[in-house]
């Protein structure tokens, strides 16, 4: 599974305004189970791009490819490729949760199987098999979807995404407007469907922490261009980049590189949040120990002139998602600086043609 864009160009205009380039030539591909962010200023083009991604924009210019078949050749066959290209990756807009519809869950997660032309029982398989993804209990898809909470709404919203069973989740800045709880147990929900479903997840999002949560690699736009495009590690410690592009690094990231300014043998590239609280955890036994306190009576503080002069948690042997691969090995052992209509937008993000 994989969806790739050539020389993409989006130009919107409507008569009577001036025409607006929303993307200047995107070159981009995202293969099959990787989790990728794509950040950058408000209005760089973020959301048009990843509408590209099943076919739900058509492009000015360029290339759009899923799976190798190219989404706007022309040919007889072209409905079909679009068809295809909405039921393997699915998007998630902005609130998705406003746009349900149905009087009760079950209705609303089945939408999209039962526009497909799938049996009742095959539809009952999806919608039990997307609520169980998303953590719905069963018993609630007899409720009216108004009766939920504002965290459960979203989570049925997605539900209804997952129940075409795609390779490729899109989430468009899927925690905004939760609460903190609501958040992190959406990241959790996230990486879940990862790990479990093995769902490629592609996160359109303003928040630093929440893409170090959930991303391995991390994409900047800027003006309608790709302004870099690299390790979750890389791409969130480099201060001056991100500042381009209107963004600051996390929070975490300038905590342990403050501390490694001041000589705590901590690795200041860690970015997700296990690895950084491995770090900490394990820095902490370098700190002098507070007067007064059960380490402090028991003498100097452990490391002093010996200790090592690499990232502190390299022995914890803590790798969380994002510290993987390429991550692990990139960062290990330096310690250095390292709009439209809401429903038959909806209907379009779950396979159904944008009329
Ligand atoms: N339907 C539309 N009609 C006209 N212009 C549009 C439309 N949608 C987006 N634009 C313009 O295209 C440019 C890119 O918008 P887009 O929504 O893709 O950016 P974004 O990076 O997702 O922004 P945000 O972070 O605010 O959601 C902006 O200048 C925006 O005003």
């Amino acid at each position: 599974m994989a969806v790739r864009v050539e020389g993409l160009h989006h130009v919107y205009g409507s008569a009577g305004f001036a025409p607006r380039a929303a993307l200047r030539g995107v070159d981009l591909a995202i293969g099959d189970g990787e989790r990728v962010a794509i950040m950058g200023p408000t209005g760089s083009g973020k959301s048009t791009l990843v509408q590209h991604f099943n076919g739900l924009l058509r492009p000015t210019r360029g290339r759009v490819e899923v799976d190798g078949m190219d989404l706007w050749a022309p040919g007889r066959d072209r409905d079909h490729r679009l068809a295809e290209a909405r039921r393997r990756v699915g998007l998630v807009f902005q609130f998705p949760e406003q746009q349900l519809f149905a009087d009760t869950v079950w209705d609303d997660v089945a939408f999209a199987p039962r526009n497909l032309g799938l049996d009742e029982d095959e539809v009952a398989a999806r919608v039990e098999r997307a609520m169980a993804l998303v953590g719905l209990d069963p018993d609630l898809g007899r409720r009216s979807p108004f009766s939920l909470s504002g965290g459960q709404m979203r989570r049925v919203a997605i539900a209804g995404v997952l129940a075409m069973m795609p390779r490729m989740l899109v989430l468009d800045e899927p925690t905004a407007g939760l609460d903190p709880r609501g958040r992190e147990s959406l990241v959790e929900l996230l990486l879940r469907l990862h790990r479990e479903a093995g769902i490629a997840v592609v996160l359109v999002s303003h928040d630093v922490d929440e893409v170090a949560a959930v991303a391995e690699r991390v994409v900047l736009m800027r003006d309608g261009r790709i302004a870099a495009d690299g390790p979750a590690a890389d791409v969130l410690t480099d201060a001056a980049l991100l500042a381009r592009c209107r963004l600051n690094p996390p929070a975490t990231g300038r905590l342990l590189g403050a501390l490694a300014a001041r000589g705590v043998p901590v690795n200041p590239r860690r970015v997700q949040p296990d690895a950084v609280e491995a770090e900490l955890v394990a820095a902490a036994a370098y700190l002098p120990a507070a007067p007064g306190s059960a380490a402090g009576r028991a003498g100097a503080p452990p490391g002093g002139d010996q200790a090592p002069r690499h990232g502190a948690a390299e022995d914890v042997r803590h790798r969380g998602p994002a510290e993987d691969g390429r991550d692990a090995g990139g960062a290990a052992g330096h310690g250095g600086t390292g709009s439209g209509d809401g429903r038959g937008r909806r209907q379009a993000g779950r396979g159904e043609a944008r009329s």
